[in-house]
């Protein structure tokens, strides 16, 4: 499905009925669809089939970190599903990043783009301090994006706030995702690093992950529409 919006929205729900009951309001051709954690332990594989079935672009968000090995063989079998996307945490570093790459490099005519979560967006200074990183969320982002890059990942997760600065650092090809994304006058949550849809995409996101925002909306659709029509997507 060739899908013009660069919103994913984040089908964060504890059954897959729920998600699959979301999935069939929205267009494969509005938006493409992200799994993670909590919908993926409850529907396990079967979710990314239905939602293919659907005709979406599926983001497995299952953030992976572990020893280069696991990691490879999970990312290979993420893409033997088929899915558009999938990530691992560059924390995990180079060794497992490229083995990572290089498991899907060596598949014949692979499709499925492999990211790099650097800083959570849920994260502040205050938090990485507590971690015993001593950097501002900014510089630990570009240590880990500049990481991510050299050792073959195509993007990173990273907040808008720091799309700007990596975009000039490590190329306008380098595909930067954006959680955090928050319409103006939309509920913060959890989220610390955020920006507005219209903000992220000045900045230079290439994708804006949205969850909650559109999830819990009374009317999603209507939400999701309003986007794109703020981003010009089809106009
Ligand atoms: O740094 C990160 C990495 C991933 N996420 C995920 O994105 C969505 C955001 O949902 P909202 O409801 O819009 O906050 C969620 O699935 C997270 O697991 C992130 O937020 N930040």
């Amino acid at each position: 499905m060739s899908c013009q919006s660069p919103i994913v929205v984040a089908l964060d729900y504890p059954t897959m009925a729920q998600s699959i009951e979301m999935a069939k309001r929205l267009d494969p051709s509005q938006c493409r669809v992200k799994v993670g954690k909590e919908l993926f332990t409850t529907a396990g594989p079967a979710i990314l089939d239905a939602l293919h079935k659907l005709n979406f672009d599926v983001f497995l968000d299952l953030k992976f970190h572990d020893i280069p090995n696991t990691v490879a063989n999970a990312v290979s079998v993420a893409a033997d599903a088929g899915v558009w996307m999938v990530n691992v945490h560059a924390s995990g570093g180079r060794r497992m990043m490229e083995a990572s790459a290089n498991a899907l490099a060596q598949r014949a005519d692979n499709q499925t783009l492999l990211i790099a979560v650097t800083v959570l967006t849920s994260m502040d200074q205050s938090d990485l301090a507590e971690i015993g990183i001593d950097l501002t969320p900014e510089q630990h982002v570009k240590r880990l994006a500049s990481l991510a890059q050299s050792s073959g990942m195509d993007g990173v997760v990273c907040s808008a706030q720091e799309s700007s600065m990596l975009s000039n650092e490590l190329g306008k090809d380098f595909v930067l995702v954006t959680p955090g994304i928050r319409p103006a006058g939309s509920a913060q949550g959890d989220q610390k690093r955020i920006m507005t849809p219209s903000e992220a995409m000045a900045a230079g996101s290439h994708y804006l992950v949205m969850g909650r925002p559109i999830t819990q909306a009374a009317d999603p659709v209507a939400v999701l529409t309003q986007v794109n029509t703020e981003l010009g997507v089809f106009a």
